[in-house]
């Protein structure tokens, strides 16, 4: 097998992110109260795509362990719906990352999903199948169940070792 390709883990901004789908984060996001002041609603922090016939969205919450060896060989994208991840228990993760379309895995990207943050993918975007930094990490996952292929996956030629930024 080739020599792994080391990435550097990027902060999750919603700048960084835009290409492949939404933060979701109170930190840089409006809020206006509801519920007689008592609670914020951070509102529309991400938007649900479901395409295609016979779908719905739904809830469900992924229990995660590391991968170990830490070494990125297959990406996958759901072309006919988003998926959102957002810690249960406060767990951080990674992304890893490539725009929709054809795959091009020398655009791949890796973000550190702070265990406040959850994230998006946009409908398409090839990413690598959950991450979670320790053991036993909890996800809200919010996805597409329906008919059709929601799951195309690919191998990467290069595997990707993501390198944890050291501050
Ligand atoms: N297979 C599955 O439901 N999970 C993946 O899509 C993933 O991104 O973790
Ligand atoms: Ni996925």
């Amino acid at each position: 097998m080739s020599t792994p390709r080391e990435i550097i883990a990027e902060p999750l901004t919603r700048e960084a992110f835009t290409r492949f789908g939404e933060v979701i984060d109170t930190r840089g996001a409006d809020a206006f109260p509801i519920n007689q002041g008592r609670t914020e609603r951070f509102h529309a922090l991400a938007g649900v795509e479901l395409l295609g016939d016979d779908c719905r969205a739904i809830l469900s919450i992924f229990r995660g362990q590391p991968l170990e060896p830490l070494q990125i060989t297959l990406m996958e994208r759901h072309p006919l719906g988003s998926q959102a991840f957002v810690p249960i228990n406060n767990q951080p993760f990674l992304a890893v990352v490539a725009p929709p379309g054809d795959f091009d895995e020398s655009a791949i990207r890796v973000f550190l999903v702070r265990g406040s943050q959850g994230l998006n993918y946009r409908a398409g975007t090839w990413h690598a199948p959950l991450l979670p930094l320790f053991p036993d990490s909890d996800y809200l996952v919010v996805d597409r169940q329906g008919q059709g292929d929601n799951c195309d996956e690919t191998l990467l030629t290069i595997p990707v070792r993501p390198i944890l930024p050291t501050s």
